[in-house]
């Protein structure tokens, strides 16, 4: 299976500059994939883009030779925000964000180091790196293809780190699931991917 971006264009308003211009990317589902470029050349948008929350202006997204838009329901490409508090609804509780997506394993719940305990709580009464993991098991469903990691772990200590991209590494492996990274730190990037991408400004 491959994630094919095909000349994406994409600007934010029509007078406004272009972010991205005759973009092209494939990413197989053996393959992690990590995103360099600075701050604001457009590294987030892109993800925005394959994860559906926006159209590219022209070109397309083809998942395994079939356009994004033809996956009703579940988007086969997930996506991991960096601040976890604005990818959750501060109304449910932990369990019911994590049914908001496809059905989880109790493994990836477990093996993410959720407790449960946790599970009762509102979001507000959880750590950033507790609610990440609640985020980052939603992103893991059953359907999941690809899996776009946005500066996941900027916020956590190296512990907490190191603990989930030991896990994410192996669930992505095991399961088959392509991965594309954003991350403003080289040697994370060196370490958990096969590839790097740099994305230039337009
Ligand atoms: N909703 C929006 N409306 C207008 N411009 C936007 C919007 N969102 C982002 N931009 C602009 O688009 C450009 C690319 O932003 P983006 O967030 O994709 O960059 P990035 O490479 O992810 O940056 P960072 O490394 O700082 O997260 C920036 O110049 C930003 O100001």
């Amino acid at each position: 299976m491959k994630l094919e971006i095909k000349n994406v264009s994409y600007q934010y308003t029509k007078d406004g500059r272009k972010i991205l211009e005759d973009f092209c990317l494939t990413v197989e589902h053996t393959e992690r994939v990590g995103l360099i470029a600075p701050s604001g050349y457009g590294k987030t948008t892109l993800c925005k883009l394959l994860s559906g929350y926006l159209l590219p202006d022209k070109g397309e997204i083809l998942v395994d030779g079939h356009p994004l838009a033809s996956y009703q329901g579940y988007c086969p490409i997930q996506m991991v925000w960096q601040q976890p508090e604005l990818a959750v609804n501060p109304r449910l509780r932990m369990r019911e964000v994590l049914l908001e997506g496809d059905e989880v394993e109790e493994r990836i719940v477990r093996g993410l180091g959720i407790e449960e305990d946790w599970l009762n709580r509102f979001p507000s009464e959880l750590s950033g790196g507790e609610l990440q993991r609640f985020c980052i098991a939603r992103a893991l469903g059953k359907r999941t293809k690809f899996l776009l990691a946005d500066e996941i772990t900027t916020m956590l200590d190296l512990i907490t780190q190191s603990q989930i991209w030991h896990f994410l590494l192996q669930e992505v492996q095991k399961r088959g699931i392509g991965l594309l990274a954003v991350s403003h730190s080289q040697p994370l990037l060196e370490q958990i991917c096969t590839r790097q991408v740099r994305l230039e400004k337009q």
